[in-house]
């Protein structure tokens, strides 16, 4: 589990609770209103001792009838504005409470959006949803009870305990008397109580988790006959949240018990000296009869005191959780980072008459990216021409274990080994995509592991496509995910036609960036919205959609307005790729990282949905993850992975000539990929 759990022991509960103020501020009056209309209507309850004093030993010792009964035309009018302030105090705190879940709510959700990746590899998505679902129920629970009675239950006790010392002061200290032990319980249950209740609140987070794994894992479970031990696993926890439970349970018991015995004995013991009192005449019958009824009437403020507390234990443990979560740093922008270039519009030595550096979705492409001629010039399915042919030096690349090309030779190569068919004017060496010595390390990587990308040069010229191979494991998908900074770079910097993607707003850094993973991940909406998250318009839709060869959609009940089910469930794995394709291709995006994102397709397909890729390859940088040639074929150069750094690059050709660990790779692909093309699968 991550450390979402109490490693420490929380702060004292008033000053977690404390932290809900800029949440309460907006509706403080009425807070504070229906405070004071709920303490009206507690003391009202202590005035009907008083009527009965005034019954006894007035009409009742008179024997005056019509004096009783405007005595108990008193009461029953007090009763009535006691219930309706009470009610009166519901109406005031019912809705504006509601807002108050409601904005924590709203706020948690924005910031959780907002958190960086990194965050949600350590964070259980059930622990998430607790804080957004029970807690939140919780704290609205105790600013609409527990907060109000607290304050109205304690006013009451005072007012209580005034009234009876001012009648019979010797009865009134016997009843204060327990004020010392209950104190010292209440504090002691106070420590007890949060550490059961914190546990508790966790365990309802696991168990979410458990539950949420298991609906969105349900096809895995049955298909591996797994009920049994997920339903163990699940009563498992279920039976811990007991225990916690039942722990909770019993320390309220004992709280209320010794709660409710210790006034009931004092009270007792007023009733038994009262008595002698009235037998000596030193006190009237109805005074008796008036502080016997108050002592009774302050009977419920006390002992709701036990649950009072607990409510707001739990509540000031929900406030902790709620907080840890909106804690958590928020992904920062770079002091200074702008949504326009700082240099105006255009990056440092950008060439004059060339696009200015704005997301690029929905707009159409940009001159700068056009090739003369490229990968997606040649017919589908041709093969690369022989870049050897064109290579004066030879290819620059590396066998593994040799010395990786400095950068200079690697760039080098961009210009002299690469395909010259692409243009005779190569595009100025700052444009397109730039690893500069970039270092990555996984934050919960263990200590004294090796980084997963360690000094990664790499230039991905403006308009070329590039295929990142390596193998399983080596860290291609945490390299693309660095562009659009998912992950933040542990050392080095990347630049996108020169701009360094650490000094640029996220916002205008995903204008310019599209992605499409291996796992295709889709919401639950209808088709279209699912794409056209990518930005472009309707229009742009069909287009993707015809690049993506997801013509499926169209023979789906309600074509593009078909919904798809939870995370796209209702779809096959292939259709759901082609679908996050098209996702990634509709806004024409600057810049285009796409993770294997063929490798789901039936080889007919996948050599359909190639051809189309080209034409978009042809207007746009692109790092492609390849496992297989087929894929590969979609790129002018490769750039193999291996031990956490760039090891060659080169075209396809090269690289199968002269690395001995580039050709095991791709032969091993061609292997699986022959064999999955003859099974049929
Ligand atoms: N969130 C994470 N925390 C810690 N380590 C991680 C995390 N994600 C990935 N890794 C580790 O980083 C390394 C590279 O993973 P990555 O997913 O980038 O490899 P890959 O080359 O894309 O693999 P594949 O070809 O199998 O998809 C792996 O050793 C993996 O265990």
């Amino acid at each position: 589990m991550p450390d979402t759990h109490a490693a420490t022991k929380d702060p004292s509960a008033t000053r977690s609770l404390l932290r809900l103020w800029p949440y309460v501020r907006p509706i403080r009056t009425r807070l504070f209103s229906a405070a004071f209309v709920a303490i009206v209507a507690s003391c009202l309850g202590l005035v009907i001792p008083l009527v009965l004093k005034w019954i006894v030993d007035g009409p009742v010792a008179d024997h005056d009838p019509g004096g009783v009964w405007l005595g108990a035309l008193y009461l029953l009018l007090l009763g009535v504005a006691e219930a309706a302030l009470f009610g009166f105090r519901r109406w005031l705190v019912a809705r504006p409470l509601a807002s108050v879940e409601a904005d924590m709510r709203a706020d948690l959700y924005r910031h959780v959006q907002r958190l960086p990746v990194s965050f949600h590899d350590r964070w259980a998505s059930g622990q998430l949803l607790s804080r957004g679902t029970t807690d939140l129920m919780l704290l609205r629970m105790f600013l609409a009870f527990p907060l109000t009675f607290l304050v109205v239950n304690g006013v009451t006790i005072l007012a209580g305990f005034a009234i009876l010392l001012s009648q019979q002061w010797s009865l009134g200290l016997v009843l204060l008397v327990p004020v010392i032990p209950l104190v010292v319980l209440c504090s002691v249950f106070e420590t007890r109580y949060s550490l059961v209740a914190r546990q508790a609140q966790d365990q309802v987070g696991d168990l979410t988790t458990v539950v949420e794994e298991s609906v969105l894992g349900i096809r895995i479970i049955k298909g591996f006959g797994q009920h049994r031990s997920q339903a163990l696993a699940f009563r498992e926890l279920s039976r811990r949240l007991r225990g916690t439970e039942l722990a909770k349970a019993r320390l309220l018991a004992g709280l209320w018990g010794l709660i409710t015995t210790i006034p009931e004995l004092a009270i007792g013991a007023a009733l038994v000296l009262g008595t002698v009192q009235v037998a000596d005449g030193e006190l009237s019958a109805g005074t008796l009869v008036a502080f016997l009824s108050t002592a009774l009437a302050l009977r419920w403020p006390v002992e709701s005191i036990g649950f009072l507390l607990a409510m707001s234990q739990e509540s000031a443990t929900a406030t902790v959780r709620f907080f840890e979560a909106m804690d958590a740093e928020e992904e920062a922008e770079a002091p200074g980072a702008s949504t326009t270039h700082p240099s105006g519009d255009l990056p440092p030595g950008a060439p004059q008459g060339a696009a200015p550096l704005e997301p690029a979705r929905g707009s159409a492409p940009s001159p700068v990216l056009e090739r003369p001629a490229s990968s997606a010039d040649r017919a589908p399915g041709a093969p690369l021409p022989d870049p050897c042919s064109s290579i004066a030096g030879g290819p620059a690349f590396a066998l593994p274990g040799t010395e990786r090309p400095a950068q200079d030779e690697l760039t080098l190569s961009d210009t002299d080994g690469g395909p010259d068919h692409r243009t005779a004017q190569p595009p100025p060496a700052h444009l397109g995509i730039r690893f500069e010595e970039v270092m990555f390390r996984y934050l919960d990587a263990a200590p004294g592991t090796s980084p997963v990308l360690s000094r990664i040069d790499l230039h991905i010229r403006a308009g070329e496509t590039m295929a990142l191979v390596g193998g399983t494991g080596s860290g291609k998908t945490t390299l693309t995910a660095l562009v659009p900074r998912l992950h933040e770079v542990s050392g080095g910097r990347i630049t996108l036609d020169g701009e360094d993607i650490a000094l640029m707003p996220r916002e205008r850094l995903r204008g310019l960036v599209s992605v499409a993973f291996e796992e295709p991940t889709l919401f639950s909406a209808s088709v279209g919205d699912n794409v056209l998250m990518g930005g472009g318009s309707p229009d742009d839709l069909e287009r993707a959609l015809d690049i993506a060869q997801a013509q499926f959609v169209r023979r789906l009940p309600q074509g593009v307005d078909t919904q798809v089910g939870e995370q796209g469930l209702s779809l096959s794995g292939g259709q759901r790729q082609r679908l996050a394709l098209a996702r990634a291709v509709v806004g024409r995006p600057r810049f285009l990282i796409l993770d294997d994102p063929l490798s789901a397709l039936d080889v007919h397909t996948e050599a359909l949905v190639e051809a189309a890729l080209r034409r978009v390859l042809q207007d746009t940088t692109a790092l492609v993850v390849a496992h297989r040639p087929s894929t590969v074929m979609l790129a002018d150069r490769v750039a193999l992975l291996s031990g956490g750094r760039i090891t060659a690059v080169g075209t396809h050709q090269e690289l199968l000539r002269g690395n001995a660990e580039y050709a095991w790779l791709m032969s091993g692909a061609e292997e699986r990929h022959d064999g999955k093309g003859e099974d049929g699968r």
